[in-house]
């Protein structure tokens, strides 16, 4: 059944006018009678159009500043009034209600006031009231009621009204309230968030903008990433971002922004296989591209420099899947977009979350961000022999690199890059094996290569390892009851060892 209902009257209270002018044009031209309020009602009236002050409807001011404005019987009668039940009928003519069959609503700008710092009580003063309820109302009598709740579906309106000679079909309608619905809820989850306390036992998330995704994680999965990716990225050339993309650039991200000196890394199934900092970025590229040319085919390149020329034309030559840098110089651009597919991203100075969600069982697990980047004044020396400023260096840079790879991990670098890498091992002597196994498949020599451990190490088993192979210093966050196991360890065998006291598991 597709009834279609013309529409009579409306009622528009918009706090923003932006875009307004064509659809009350619109309704203008097919005899509409419109009823407004304040603001709404001058601006409709500057374009020379007739309406009617809700006040004129309700015989009642607008009173408290404008907190009860619409909030009459004779508006939300006119609006719930279900036109198949004699009843309603009935009471709507004995009142005088004038039946609404379109409302047209914004709600105050309460998101736009938080961020921009407003005090609390200039905040409260933006609770839509009145708005919301404008919205629920229409939104729940679509049966007969149009609600239009966002300056994006003007445009619409007015082509469905031309096409249909000023009606609306009942799928129409329940769209409009579909949406009217998502606008409201939105509304209340910022609102709760900005009451809300780490404390509070409810969890609201609410996203409206969704990017539909060709697939899941495979193909036979469907997925949807609900977010902004445009506030973070300009894509400048390439295929649609798919699930696993979204992964690996979220965790591209991460690992960039350990680094502050010239960075380039190469990321696989969400683990850097490849990273160094370098003076010279062409440099940082080829030294990252070194640790493992294998993995880096189809991986995620990152930087945190301009793309120049010369890097561009050594990054062509390996086929990646994204590429992502703060910006790219004209004619980098042109020589990375060589290849129809390449995903090529501009990073923007947009904020990401400061919360990790994850979905368990039937519910959700919440965790801050681990925003812990050790300095060396976290660094507890806790064997005889001390490191040197280099090894300091080293340490630190694996430091960063073990807390942005899957656990069990053990990273393995030197001179501000990575060597290898075991990731996401159920031991750790198996990280660790994994790890001498790759550094040594692309002829690496472990002497004088530090050790990251992502955490403590229960046994001396690791130190032993790392020994036998030449690797000399360690860093790892200790709390282990055998800590001092593998510290005797270091101590009769001329290692270093220091302790950052801080875990950096990637589950
Ligand atoms: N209190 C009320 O009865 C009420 N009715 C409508 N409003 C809001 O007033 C705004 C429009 O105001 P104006 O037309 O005066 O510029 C809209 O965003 C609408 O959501 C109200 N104000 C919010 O609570």
């Amino acid at each position: 059944m597709n009834r279609l209902k013309s529409i009579r009257k409306a009622l528009i209270s918009v706090f923003d006018k932006t875009n307004l002018e064509p659809l009350v044009k619109q309704l203008a031209s097919q005899n509409v009678e419109i009823f407004s309020t304040g603001g709404t009602q001058k601006f409709i009236e500057s374009l020379g159009i007739p309406v009617t002050a809700v006040e004129d409807l309700t015989s009642y001011p607008s009173i408290l500043g404008g907190r009860v404005k619409t909030l009459h019987p004779k508006v939300f009668g006119g609006i719930l009034s279900r036109r198949d039940l004699e009843s309603d009928q009935q009471e709507v003519s004995q009142y005088e209600i004038p039946f609404i069959d379109l409302v047209v609503v914004d709600l105050y700008p309460f998101e736009e006031t938080v961020a921009s710092g407003a005090t609390e009580a200039e905040i409260i003063e933006k609770i839509d009231i009145g708005g919301i309820s404008l919205i629920r109302a229409a939104a729940k009598n679509f049966k007969d009621v149009t609600i239009v709740s966002d300056r994006s579906q003007y445009e619409d309106l007015v082509a469905l009204l031309q096409k249909q000679d000023g009606a609306t079909t009942l799928g129409d309608r329940k769209a409009f309230a579909t949406k009217a619905f998502s606008v409201s809820s939105h509304y209340d989850t910022a609102i709760h968030e900005f009451f809300a306390t780490d404390d509070s036992d409810a969890l609201r998330i609410s996203h409206n903008q969704r990017k539909s995704l060709r697939y899941g994680e495979n193909p036979h999965q469907k997925g949807s990433f609900y977010g902004d990716f445009d506030a973070i990225f300009d894509q400048l050339h390439g295929k649609e971002i798919s699930y696993n993309n979204l992964l690996d650039i979220d965790a591209a991200l991460n690992l960039i922004d350990e680094f502050e000196s010239t960075t380039f890394a190469i990321l696989k199934h969400n683990n850097a296989c490849g990273c160094a900092s370098r003076d010279n970025l062409k440099e940082a590229y080829q030294m990252a591209l070194s640790s493992d040319p294998v993995s880096a085919f189809g991986g995620i390149l990152i930087s945190n420099k301009e793309v120049d020329l010369e890097t561009a034309e050594e990054v062509t030559k390996l086929f990646f899947e994204v590429i992502i840098a703060p910006s790219y110089a004209e004619d980098a651009l042109k020589v990375l977009s060589t290849k129809k597919n390449r995903i090529i991203l501009v990073r923007k100075e947009a904020e990401t979350s400061t919360k990790q969600f994850r979905s368990v069982l039937n519910g959700m697990l919440v965790q801050d961000k681990d925003t812990k980047k050790e300095s060396s004044e976290d660094l507890t020396l806790v064997t005889k022999k001390a490191a040197t400023q280099s090894e300091i260096k080293d340490l630190l840079f694996a430091n960063r690199l073990v807390k942005q790879t899957k656990s069990n991990t053990i990273v393995l670098a030197k001179d501000d890059m990575l060597i290898s890498s075991g990731v996401g091992e159920t031991s750790r002597v198996d990280a660790l094996k994994q790890a001498i196994d790759k550094a040594k498949n692309f002829g690496f020599d472990l002497n004088g290569v530090v050790m990251a451990s992502d955490a403590f190490f229960p046994f001396a088993d690791c130190v032993e390892i790392a020994c036998k192979e030449g690797i000399k210093c360690v860093i790892q966050p200790g709390g282990s009851i055998r800590d001092k196991d593998s510290v005797q360890y270091c101590d009769t065998n001329d290692m270093t060892m220091v302790m950052t006291g801080f875990r950096h598991f990637k589950h």
